[in-house]
């Protein structure tokens, strides 16, 4: 467990200070993949740096397992860091060393027996699924490779967590996609706590239980990745939340639709159980209105379902305000003139 309690960081450059990180309070639990996306500039990097010891905070503290790590003596905080395996967008490896020796790398360090060494390199390498690739050099790889051996160096000295910076900025999205499904293994099979911090929506969708996101140094907004997708509170979150789901038409297809006549239209959201249950054919029948789904789709997130449909209905107006109004108890609806923008 990764708890963060009221901590800030605050740079000074000459007569000006920086508050990179203000007031943070946070938990990472045991075992999760925990997101914190921001902007640039937001503090992501500075959060991170401060988990993994690079940086001490002005203020607060920081409790890993228990322990405050802000007042490790120096053995101490050697001891802690090789509780925390790390991985780059840049992949840092070294291009003198082979696969195999960059793996190994953290393991002379730390004084292992050779032997113990060539065997643990090469679970890696298999786990990894880089075997036919330990002689080769960093040059010799693309960059979904390269960040493979960057994941299998941050394990090497089995570590209870891995933290992620950008992991997977410089790489295609296919690349992206096997990183990730790498990283969920990872955390599956060797219950790895993963910290990770991205400015990719995608990222924290496809991979994440739980996100923070990070907007002039504070955390603005966190919860479950389920639970903040579907409601969230800040405008922030939101503009992230649509680069990955378009949740309304386009302005011309709205223009188009209100030019030809069209009625007012509303977004229904339905989520978990209820996004498998009929409501809206069900409550029109009731009321007798017709409806017509303009614009919709249901997905998958954290293996709920997620439901989000633009529709209009027609019939006597009087019974098309009781339906909405019956619909307005079963889940979340508003109408989307609100929401163009
Ligand atoms: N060592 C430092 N000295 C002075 N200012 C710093 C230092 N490190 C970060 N900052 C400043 O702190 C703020 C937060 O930076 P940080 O790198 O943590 O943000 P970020 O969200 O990770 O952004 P990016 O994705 O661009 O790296 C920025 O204004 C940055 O200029």
């Amino acid at each position: 467990m990764i708890e963060f309690k009221q901590v800030s960081k605050t740079f000074t450059l000459g007569p000006r200070e920086v508050h990179a990180v203000k007031d943070v309070t946070l938990t990472v639990d045991q075992g999760d993949i925990f997101g914190i996306i921001g902007f640039s500039g937001a503090g992501k990097s500075t959060l991170l740096r401060l988990v993994n010891l690079l940086e001490r905070p002005t203020s607060g503290r920081i409790e890993i397992g228990g322990t405050d790590v802000t007042s490790l003596k120096p053995k101490e905080l050697r001891k802690q860091r090789q509780n925390i395996g790390m991985i780059f967008q840049n992949f840092n490896l070294f291009n003198s060393r082979t696969v195999a020796g960059n793996i190994a790398y953290p393991l002379k360090l730390a004084g292992t027996p050779k032997a113990e060494i060539g065997r643990r390199v090469n679970e890696l390498l298999q786990f990894v699924g880089l075997a036919d690739k330990a002689g080769n050099y960093p040059d010799q790889l693309s960059g979904g490779q390269k960040q493979r051996v960057g994941i299998a160096r941050a394990l090497a000295s089995n570590p209870d967590i891995l933290i992620c910076d950008e992991a997977t900025s410089a790489l295609d999205p296919d690349t992206t996609a096997d990183i990730l499904r790498l990283l969920k293994k990872v955390n599956r099979e060797f219950g790895i706590t993963i910290l990770l911090i991205t400015h990719e929506m995608e990222v924290i969708q496809s991979i994440c239980s739980k996100v923070a996101v990070m907007e002039n140094g504070e955390v603005i907004e966190s919860g479950g990745v389920f639970d903040v997708f579907t409601d969230p509170q800040h405008g922030t979150t939101e503009r992230f939340i649509r680069s990955v789901q378009q949740d309304l038409p386009s302005p011309g297809i709205l223009k188009e639709w209100r030019d030809g006549g069209g009625g007012r239209l509303y977004r229904l959201l339905f989520k978990g159980a209820i996004a498998n249950e009929p409501v809206l054919s069900r409550v029109t029948a009731k009321h007798g209105v017709t409806f017509n789904i303009v614009y919709g789709s249901v997905r998958e997130l954290q293996e709920r379902l997620f439901g989000n449909l633009i529709v209009s209905f027609s019939g006597d107006p009087d019974a098309v305000s009781a339906a909405i109004a019956e619909i307005a108890t079963l889940t979340d609806i508003e109408e989307v003139i609100e929401l163009e923008r």
